[in-house]
């Protein structure tokens, strides 16, 4: 399906944040809910009259006691969940961070376990399988743009991953996201940026 016929019926905000250092990243095992039994960065849903880096701070904390600051988290942009399950269109749309600096250690909560993992050991098998296709861009500082498009909880039927040359505004529409091509112009690429449609 090309990504200008998505019908958008349901939108969902989400934050993820991703906490490193030049070898490691900690992830955490997600205990309930969405995820559940994965590996995956800590975040959650936006709230209402919430921004997005508020979102953040407010879930890292929540789900691994950790304390950051503002002017500590990178934005490195958009990516977007389609699941067109039962006939209905949900999207999800998540905003990446990653940040360094954490003095402290985090916590397990009724939500997470938390465990570093050094950049050559990362459990992708038992994260989203999306993960593999963009979290090496988060490792790197890099700023990206990816849209997947989920049949079901695990199998990706489209997806298109782009590395950017800066992060993706946030006062742009969400739509400006959904049209991007490998021709297009203002998302020029660099050559490791992965771009597959209609996989
Ligand atoms: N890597 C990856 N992350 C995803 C996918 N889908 C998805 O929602 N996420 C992220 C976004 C959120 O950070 C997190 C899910 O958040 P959540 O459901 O736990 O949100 P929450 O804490 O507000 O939920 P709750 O308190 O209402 O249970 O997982 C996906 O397909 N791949």
């Amino acid at each position: 399906m090309a990504c200008n016929q998505l019908k958008t019926m349901n939108e969902t905000y989400y934050t993820l944040i991703f906490i490193k250092d030049s070898s490691k990243i900690l992830l955490g095992f997600k205990k309930r809910g969405l995820g559940k039994n994965t590996w995956n960065g800590y975040g959650g849903k936006l709230q209402e009259n919430e921004d997005i880096f508020d979102c953040a701070i407010r879930e890292l904390k929540e789900e691994s006691n950790l304390n950051i600051k503002k002017d500590k988290l990178n934005y490195l942009g958009v990516v977007i969940y389609d699941d067109n399950r039962n006939m209905i269109n949900h999207r999800r749309i998540v905003y990446i961070f990653n940040a360094s600096s954490i003095d402290d250690e985090p916590v397990e909560t009724e939500e997470m376990r938390p465990q570093w993992f050094n950049f050559q050991n990362i459990p992708y098998d038992n994260m989203w399988p999306d993960s593999k296709f963009w979290l090496p861009l988060v490792l790197k500082d890099g700023w990206l743009i990816a849209r997947f498009t989920y049949k079901g909880d695990y199998e990706i039927v489209d997806y298109v991953v782009k590395e950017l040359h800066e992060a993706p505004s946030l006062t742009n529409g969400i739509q400006d996201y959904m049209s991007i091509k490998s021709s297009q112009e203002d998302y020029e690429y660099k050559d490791c940026a992965i771009y597959v449609e209609n996989v």
